[in-house]
């Protein structure tokens, strides 16, 4: 059997074009081999299903309003955080000489202290947004490999890092992410995404900068969460999912017209 490569996408949640019929007509998929540029003008997503559609205006403001947003990225520094443990925190905090946060601080808690230590309306929106990478592909792609290969790197490169796929994966167990030729790491397995923070605590969360997320296609709320998670929090959010299954996937579908631009 012809092995498929899984597609890789790059970008920035920006709100180009305010989602309409004539803007939604075409596919979502490039042409094979393609390298164009993903977009809303150039690749918006197909779809006439009247929920997806309320579900992207719905958050076009939310958008509109990261997208204002602009400051430098703040530079963050950690080591590879520990195994995640339930009911633990996944890092340690508060060392000293080997710290583990070193000096830099997390964008989402630098732009909460801007927020909260009382500077003006223009600062606290000076916000740098994250970003969301996509790798999408049939089973047996190579998806969960090309997902620990950027995470792994994430974390060689001093980015603390966090793994998270769903609950209803179970195939090679629940606390890794494990890849159909067996290389692995430590995950949360969820069954929302919107549990991560409760299972992080807050202060855990901040300090997070690069969150994986495996079998993205099970999630209901992944949408929500990227765009919260990228354009709120500042968080570089990369997910890898199945493109389709007979239901649609609406939820990872609609994450497509927001990513602006793909690797060269
Ligand atoms: N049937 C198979 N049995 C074992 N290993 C496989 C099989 N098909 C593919 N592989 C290996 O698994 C890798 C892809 O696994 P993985 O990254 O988990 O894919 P995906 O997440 O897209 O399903 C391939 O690079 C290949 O080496
Ligand atoms: C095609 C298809 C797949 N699934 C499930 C089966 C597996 O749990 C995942 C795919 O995992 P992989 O890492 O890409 O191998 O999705 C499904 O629920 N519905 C489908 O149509």
């Amino acid at each position: 059997m012809r092995h498929r490569s899984p597609t890789q996408l790059i970008g920035r949640t920006v709100p180009i074009l305010k989602p309409t019929q004539s803007n939604l007509s075409h596919s979502i998929f490039p042409k094979k081999n393609s390298k164009k540029v993903f977009g809303t003008r150039r690749h918006p997503v197909h779809t006439t299903n009247p929920a997806t559609m309320r579900s992207i205006c719905a958050m076009r403001s939310l958008l509109t309003a990261a997208a204002a947003a602009s400051a430098p990225t703040v530079l963050r520094a950690s080591a590879f955080p520990p195994r995640p443990q339930l009911r633990s925190l996944p890092f340690r905090r508060g060392r000293a000489a080997g710290n583990m946060l070193g000096t830099a601080r997390s964008v989402s808690a630098a732009a909460r202290s801007r927020i909260g230590g009382g500077g003006s309306a223009m600062e606290a929106r000076a916000v740098q947004s994250g970003e969301i990478h996509v790798i999408v592909g049939p089973m047996f792609a190579g998806k969960t490999t090309a997902l620990l290969r950027r995470v792994q790197a994430e974390a060689g490169s001093g980015r603390t890092v966090a793994l998270i796929k769903s609950d209803k994966d179970n195939r090679y167990g629940l606390d890794s992410v494990v890849t159909h030729d067996g290389t692995k790491m430590a995950c949360w397995a969820l069954s929302e995404l919107s549990n991560f923070h409760d299972k992080l605590g807050i202060e855990a969360y901040d300090k997070v900068d690069v969150i994986g997320i495996d079998e993205a296609q099970f999630f209901d709320d992944l949408y929500d969460f990227c765009c919260k998670a990228a354009d709120r929090d500042g968080k570089i959010v990369v997910v890898a999912g199945l493109d389709g299954d007979y239901k649609s996937l609406a939820q990872f579908w609609i994450l497509f017209p927001w990513l602006t631009q793909s690797p060269s």
